[in-house]
């Protein structure tokens, strides 16, 4: 795609309390966000009028204590198809994503839902496929074991590909029955024909998210979005390299898949003023307990790391513990520090405005705080916004980004008014929406039938 017709997609990821672990502590905050249809149908309206592509429902198929310290509307929270149904009701353009997992799913329920809810949004269907991060989901589906990635990814694989045959021989005019699919493969028997009639967008968009080299395959192969997770712009744009060479191998263009990082935008009016909102959530985080030596623990995905000066002190490289966390950090522990430690530091005074040796100096509870969230995220101003999020897209570490609102409503509300209006007038961002459907918002026509396309390259 030409430099002039590139077009930013932006996504909002939506965790009912905000994706910061204190989004919860605000006065605007709800606790029963989570459950809350018409505060959900609210917020995707706000995203709707802004022109976002999407609005995404990342899921989990278990319930887990430990996100009650990081993000506790993600420990219990509605079944992403009904919520889905009910949002398309609520919204007439903007894309609606629902994270299906393969691993616990099986490809007719799938293909119908989803093809049922491309029909109740008229085309603004999405399908995120994920394998799963979460091994306690096992137990809850009768299995012994979360399958290790191999296994997923076979499956996987074969499962999306049931799935987009049962949307191609689907009931159309040209064939009212739909065309049996008569599927006898590895892992699945499916006679077909689809029950629910031909899509409005005929495939639903499809989404993915991963990390392995399998991850990698299935999303370039499959996937017309790409949800990354890369923190810095070197190791963005060598994902980003690295899908597009991928897809390539499958006959597809750069512009037929768009990679869109996460990006958590803590925006105000001023500088000083979304500094003051950062500091602010960071404030109501409790230290955790320091640790005996050796024993530094880390949280898994989503789950956050240990808050406390134990933890700092692994990725430091140096023993900080000891020090009050309130103090501000020497200037010599820049020369110390490994070069992780570094970047933590780096990032620190980028995200703060605080350094080792102005007026304004770093704390050791910065250092933490930083640590604890270290994905994507700017602070600042609408401009400063803008900037990071157009360097990130010209030096093509992204197409664009799934926006992780810190809290909810206002950080949605913040960014729809004061980010994406300066995204408009650079013409990076479209002013209205071009079509009905989300394969519209992306640009990409409707596809072409998977036998079709297969015979093509045997021709
Ligand atoms: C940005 C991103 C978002 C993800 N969202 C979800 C999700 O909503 N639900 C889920 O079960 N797993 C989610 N995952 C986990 C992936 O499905 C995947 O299982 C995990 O990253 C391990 O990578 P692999 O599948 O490539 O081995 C996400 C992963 C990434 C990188």
């Amino acid at each position: 795609m030409s430099q002039a017709t590139r077009r930013l997609h932006l996504g909002l990821m939506f965790w009912a309390t905000g994706t910061h672990a204190a989004g919860w502590r605000l006065p605007d905050a709800r606790e029963d966000a989570a459950f809350d249809i018409e505060f959900l149908q609210h917020v995707t309206q706000v995203a709707e009028r802004a022109r976002f592509d999407f609005l995404f429902l990342g899921d989990r198929l278990a319930t887990d204590p430990r996100l009650q310290r990081t993000n506790p509307a993600q420990m219990s929270r509605l079944e992403p198809f009904t919520t889905a149904a009910s949002l398309a009701a609520a919204t007439s353009r903007i894309g609606i994503v629902v994270t299906a997992n393969p691993t616990y799913y099986d490809p007719y329920s799938v293909a119908r839902l989803m093809g049922s809810l491309d029909h109740v949004s008229a085309g603004r269907a999405s399908w995120n496929i994920v394998t799963g991060a979460d091994d306690i989901a096992a137990a809850n589906f009768s299995r012994t074991e979360h399958w290790e990635t191999g296994k997923r990814y076979d499956w996987a694989d074969e499962f999306v590909d049931v799935v987009k045959a049962l949307w191609d021989g689907a009931p159309s005019v040209e064939a009212p029955a739909g065309v049996p699919l008569d599927h006898d493969g590895r892992h699945f028997r499916i006679a077909g024909p689809l029950d629910v009639p031909r899509l409005p967008q005929r495939h639903a968009v499809i989404l993915h998210a991963g990390t392995s080299d399998r991850s990698r395959e299935l999303g370039a192969r499959e996937a017309d979005v790409i949800f990354a997770g890369q923190p810095d712009i070197p190791s963005a744009q060598a994902y980003y390299a690295d899908i597009k060479q991928r897809a390539a191998r499958y006959g597809r263009g750069e512009d037929e898949i768009a990679i869109l990082p996460g990006l958590t935008p803590i925006v105000a009016p001023t500088t000083e003023e979304a500094v003051a909102i950062y500091d602010r959530l960071n404030a109501f985080l409790p230290l955790d307990p320091e640790e005996a030596a050796g024993e530094v623990r880390k949280g898994g995905l989503g789950r956050g790391r240990r808050r406390n000066l134990s933890a700092l002190s692994e990725t430091l490289g140096v023993d900080v513990r000891g020090n009050d966390p309130g103090a501000v950090v020497e200037s010599a522990l820049y020369g110390q520090a490994s070069e992780a430690g570094r970047r933590l530091i780096d990032e620190t005074a980028r995200r703060t405005r605080r350094s080792l040796t102005g007026a304004a100096r770093i704390s050791y509870r910065d250092l933490i705080d930083t640590a604890g969230a270290m994905g994507a995220i700017v602070v600042g101003n609408p401009e400063e916004v803008a900037d990071f999020i157009q360097a990130w897209f010209d030096q093509r570490a992204a197409d664009g980004f799934n926006i992780f609102p810190a809290y909810v409503p206002g950080a949605v509300e913040a960014f729809a008014e004061l980010v994406v209006p300066v995204l408009q007038r650079r013409g990076l961002f479209r002013l209205d929406y071009e079509g009905p459907t989300f394969r519209d918002h992306l640009g990409l026509g409707l596809p072409g039938s998977r036998r079709d396309r297969d015979q093509l390259v045997r021709l």
